[in-house]
């Protein structure tokens, strides 16, 4: 049986106590993920050492560090997209409502339904934008009408009103910042729970990247964002928790944004985000 046609194995619905939403104040919230001693290799080289996290329900969660500290190892590890790099090996649990991802049940095809990601780089297919959207929803068997799905994500993804009239079109045709939105269309389509976005913006112009930024914040209404950034204006902006990742995989200090970006805790932290080094 290939990976797309199995059924899924990941839990598709999480428990969640309380009514949670993005007006619930940031310590009511729920966890979505958790992630406990996680250590991951590449080869003999620790990309991550012992990060132990909890990422909570509508959060717009930020991971900021420098360059190799490992930010986008940890966001791979979520969604298994590690699983792709041969010399990768995972060590510790990741929980996505309540089960580890890792456990041989689990069918990472499903889980990356649930787990969505968008990367630095827009992505889209050589395929019309409506076949870009309707990806994800062919492979698995969508059993709704697909034209009314595709046009809810284009429009979650404040794409519609550019694209209504061409969707024969390429994606490939479109602007910078326009592909990146069609690859977050194409993420929300299978209706996940959480999106991954690994600098979203840092190849797009300031008004592409602005859109988006405005864009994360209202996915956030809806699902649970992570996002890596270099950019700390753009974490200060959208993110309500802040996890600060610092030289040898380590997570230094995650807490709500305002506390990390005006009194943090550690000294390193301070010295990095006030751009002492980095
Ligand atoms: N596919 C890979 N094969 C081997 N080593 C890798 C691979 N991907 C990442 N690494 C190494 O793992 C460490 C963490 O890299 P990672 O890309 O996760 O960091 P990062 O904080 O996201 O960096 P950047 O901000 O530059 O994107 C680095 O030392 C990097 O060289």
């Amino acid at each position: 049986m290939s990976e797309s046609d199995s059924s899924p194995k990941i839990q598709t619905t999480i428990e969640t106590g309380d009514e949670a939403s993005r007006d619930a104040p940031l310590d009511a919230r729920d966890t979505v993920i958790e992630t406990r001693d996680l250590n991951v290799y590449y080869g003999d080289e620790q990309a991550l050492d012992g990060v132990s996290m909890e990422i909570f329900e509508h959060d717009v969660t930020a991971l900021i560090g420098p360059s190799g500290c490992g930010k986008s190892t940890f966001l791979r590890c979520i969604n298994r997209m590690n699983d792709m790099i041969e010399v990768c090996r995972v060590e510790g649990d990741v929980e996505f409502g309540g089960k580890n991802v890792y456990d041989d049940d689990v069918d990472p095809v499903a889980l990356r339904r649930k787990i969505g990601i968008v990367f630095q780089k827009p992505n889209p297919f050589p395929k019309s934008i409506r076949d870009n959207v309707a990806y994800g929803l062919k492979i698995q068997g969508y059993e709704g009408d697909v034209d009314e799905r595709v046009e809810e994500s284009l429009k979650a993804a404040a794409l519609w009103d550019e694209v209504k009239d061409q969707l024969d079109s390429s994606g490939l045709d479109l602007s910078g910042g326009q592909q990146q939105r069609l690859c977050i269309a194409r993420a929300i389509a299978p209706d996940p729970e959480v999106i991954l976005m690994d600098e979203p913006t840092s190849a797009l112009d300031p008004v592409a990247a602005s859109k988006i930024e405005d864009l994360i914040d209202d996915l956030a209404e809806e699902y649970t964002v992570i996002i890596v950034t270099h950019n700390m204006q753009q974490a200060a902006r959208i993110s309500d928790r802040t996890a600060v990742f610092l030289t040898g995989g380590r997570l230094v200090e995650y807490d709500d944004t305002t506390k990390i970006f005006e009194d943090p805790e550690e000294q390193r932290v301070e010295d990095y985000i006030t751009g002492k080094f980095g």
